[in-house]
């Protein structure tokens, strides 16, 4: 089941062309990643989405509604960039108070417990460390039960383990049945959630594909450096179809190729006797496809 569809969004501001033409469709149950480089036009998009602004022209259904219709309201889940709370609220008031909002809220302390703020519900907003302000702002997203939660740079600004942690947190809110669309600039963070990625730069759609898919499209080269156990003339590897390049640094061995190329080089040396000490093999990565999608013009 389709429960976002996006048509031909486009959108300015005044002079500046924030969104040109956007179209993607989120199915039931998808954690949607929302990739770009900054200005890309990444939040105006799910602003649109979760009725905040209005379009230029396009067209958005969530859950079969236009976005922004009242009934869509207690249905959508949205933690936004910047989203600050008073700094004197303490995180239980806040949790009350955004309960009071919707019809069927779910239940604020088991959300909290869930989100790990349980000892901070005394605690004033001003007070919490970056990563509880933002457990809490994703506790707030979730309170009304929405079926779709936007999150918007869920994980910008959190240490490592706090960003771990958090990706933990969005597998189960998965888990829950709730349709989940990210903005993120982290690749490794849309490389482990996301079912499919969009990227967006200058207003537009440069990709859309599964995280694989996207790196496919980087290319396929590969690196690999080792040190061989004994000598051995180069011509035993230049001669496999998958080895495109072979260079001597020192005492190591580098070679750019493709295809099955780590097998096909191991393979040969074994037969020879010669072992590949301190190997590493470097792959296209999603930050490459990003680089590759979105560089220049
Ligand atoms: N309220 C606004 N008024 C005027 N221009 C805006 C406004 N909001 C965004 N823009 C401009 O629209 C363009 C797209 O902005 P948007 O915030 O949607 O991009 P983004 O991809 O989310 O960027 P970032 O990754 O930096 O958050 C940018 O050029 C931005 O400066």
């Amino acid at each position: 089941m389709t429960v976002i569809e996006v048509e031909n969004l486009a959108k300015r501001y005044g002079e500046t062309v924030a969104v040109r033409d956007v179209s993607f469709t989120v199915e039931a149950g998808e954690i949607f990643g929302i990739l770009g480089p900054n200005g890309a036009g990444k939040t105006t998009t799910v602003e649109c989405i979760a009725g905040l602004r209005t379009a230029d022209s396009g067209r958005i259904t969530v859950l079969g509604r236009p976005a922004g219709d009242p009934e869509l309201r207690a249905r959508i889940g949205v933690q936004l960039q910047e989203s600050e709370l008073q700094d004197k609220i303490t995180v239980r008031e806040a949790l009350e108070l955004y309960s009071a909002f919707y019809p069927n809220p779910a239940d604020w302390r088991e959300l909290a417990g869930d989100l790990g703020l349980t000892a901070k519900l005394r605690t004033r907003f001003g007070k919490l460390s970056g990563g509880q302000k933002q457990r809490l702002s994703i506790a707030l997203a979730l309170l009304g039960n929405p079926e779709v939660a936007i999150l918007d740079e869920l994980t910008t600004g959190l240490d490592p383990q706090a960003r771990r942690d958090t990706w933990d947190l969005i597998s189960g809110i998965r888990d829950r049945g709730v349709t989940l669309l990210l903005v993120t600039h982290f690749m490794e963070e849309a490389e482990r959630l996301c079912d499919r990625i969009v990227v967006i730069d200058k207003g537009a759609v440069a990709a859309l594909d599964t995280p694989g898919g996207l790196i496919n499209r980087a290319g396929d080269e590969q690196r690999i450096r080792f040190r061989p156990s004994a000598p051995f003339a180069d011509e035993l590897l230049t001669a496999l179809p998958e080895v495109r390049e072979l260079s001597h640094q020192g005492p190591r061995i580098e070679i750019i190729g493709s295809g099955n190329l780590l097998h096909a080089v191991i393979s040969v040396l074994a037969r020879d006797g010669i072992v590949a000490a301190e190997l590493t093999l470097e792959q296209a990565t999603l930050d490459d496809a990003f680089v590759h999608l979105t560089r220049g013009e």
